[in-house]
């Protein structure tokens, strides 16, 4: 198997992107993981950190021009860029907002043009992007913009379950005039695309979820189940995606109905996402579908009272590795 270059994009510097990146390194070897990991980010918050952790590391800098190599326990292989101003751990600082976008923007164009085979993100804070004064909702509108993408979706996954959103980062006020049809129809379509090509999902089972308590009990408790979901999912069915719903979110994730599933798609954020954290929270991947390039991610956000610890858990950030290195390989 041929080694992988991964881009991990250290995130929000007071937070914990950078311990991890820390933690990771120390593993790469024993783990047998099968890549160079570049650390985009800064040498001197790194070192400072690593000292803070009691850690030894050493910084090599990243050639893009090597090829990919294999190195010794401990080193970290940084792609430099330069903080706008001093870092705390735990204390956010706006003005580093810009360094954090740089580090995003490094790991996409790095992507597209073939630098890197994929690219893992650390937790990035989005407040405090936005404190910045910078139009911020997420890595998955960001990619989705940097790479001119139409519609990407963002799908978690853990061991047992998956879901994907139909909606991302949107005030819950907003959601319902999001659900469309159309909009259904193509993340609908994108999983189970994705699902067949890069997770060997033959025929992907999908359950989706009604947007209203009860999916909407007829009509009674709220109409987007009846005018917008249920004709996304007979066009779908007609177009042989076996999809079935809309299910009662508080019905579809019970144990009977996730068994045979392939993953459930959720209308909103806060519907999917807590039921796959009660599940799975520290060994769950987030993953964007639907990019031309392979993008995975923590599970989990900045951690700010744990940065520069020592007591942070590297769980998602191993298997968003792992899971990085299968879609690259497969
Ligand atoms: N992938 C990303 O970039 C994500 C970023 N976020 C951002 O993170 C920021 C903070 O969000 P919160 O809701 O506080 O969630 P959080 O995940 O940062 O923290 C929630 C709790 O879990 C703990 N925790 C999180 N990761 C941990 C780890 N690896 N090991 C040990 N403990 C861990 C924290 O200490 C805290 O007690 C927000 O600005 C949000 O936007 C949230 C989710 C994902
Ligand atoms: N809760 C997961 C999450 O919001 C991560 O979003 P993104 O930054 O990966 O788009």
């Amino acid at each position: 198997m041929s080694l992988k270059r991964i881009a991990y994009s250290s995130g929000e510097p007071a937070g914990i992107g950078p311990d991890i990146a820390l933690y990771l390194v120390q593993q790469l070897v024993q783990q047998q993981w099968p890549c160079e990991l570049v650390i985009l980010g800064n040498k001197q918050l790194l070192q400072d950190r690593a000292q803070q952790l009691g850690l030894v590391v050493s910084c090599e800098d990243y050639e893009p021009s090597r090829p990919p190599q294999l190195w010794p326990p401990g080193t970290l292989l940084v792609a430099e860029h330069e903080l706008a101003a001093p870092v705390r751990a735990g204390q956010l600082e706006p003005a580093n907002s810009h360094y954090v976008l740089d580090l995003l923007r490094h790991a996409g164009e790095g992507c597209m043009r073939g630098e890197f085979d994929a690219v893992m993100t650390g937790p990035v804070h989005k407040g405090v992007i936005n404190d910045a004064g910078i139009v911020f909702s997420g890595h998955t509108e960001f990619f989705a913009q940097l790479s001119n993408t139409r519609q990407v979706v963002m799908m978690l996954a853990t061991e047992g379950l998956r879901v994907a959103l139909v909606t991302t980062h949107l005030p819950l006020s907003k959601v319902p005039a999001a659900i469309t049809q159309p909009l259904i129809e193509s993340v609908t379509e994108i999983v189970a695309s994705e699902l067949s090509l890069r997770f060997q999902c033959q025929r992907p089972k999908l359950l989706m979820c009604g947007l209203n308590p009860h999916a909407g009990e007829q009509g009674h408790l709220g109409l987007e189940e009846i005018e917008h979901i249920a004709p996304a999912l007979r066009t779908l069915q007609a177009r042989g995606i076996d999809v079935s719903g809309p299910w009662p979110a508080d019905t579809v994730f019970q144990p009977h109905y996730l068994e045979t599933a392939d993953a459930v798609i959720a209308m909103y954020h806060d519907q999917g996402l807590p039921v796959l954290k009660y599940r799975g929270f520290g060994n769950a991947v987030n993953i964007t579908l639907g990019l031309p390039f392979v993008r995975t991610s923590v599970d989990h956000g900045t951690a700010l009272d744990k940065a520069g610890t020592g007591t942070i858990d590297i769980g998602s950030a191993c298997y968003a590795l792992e899971t990085a290195l299968t879609m690259v390989t497969e």
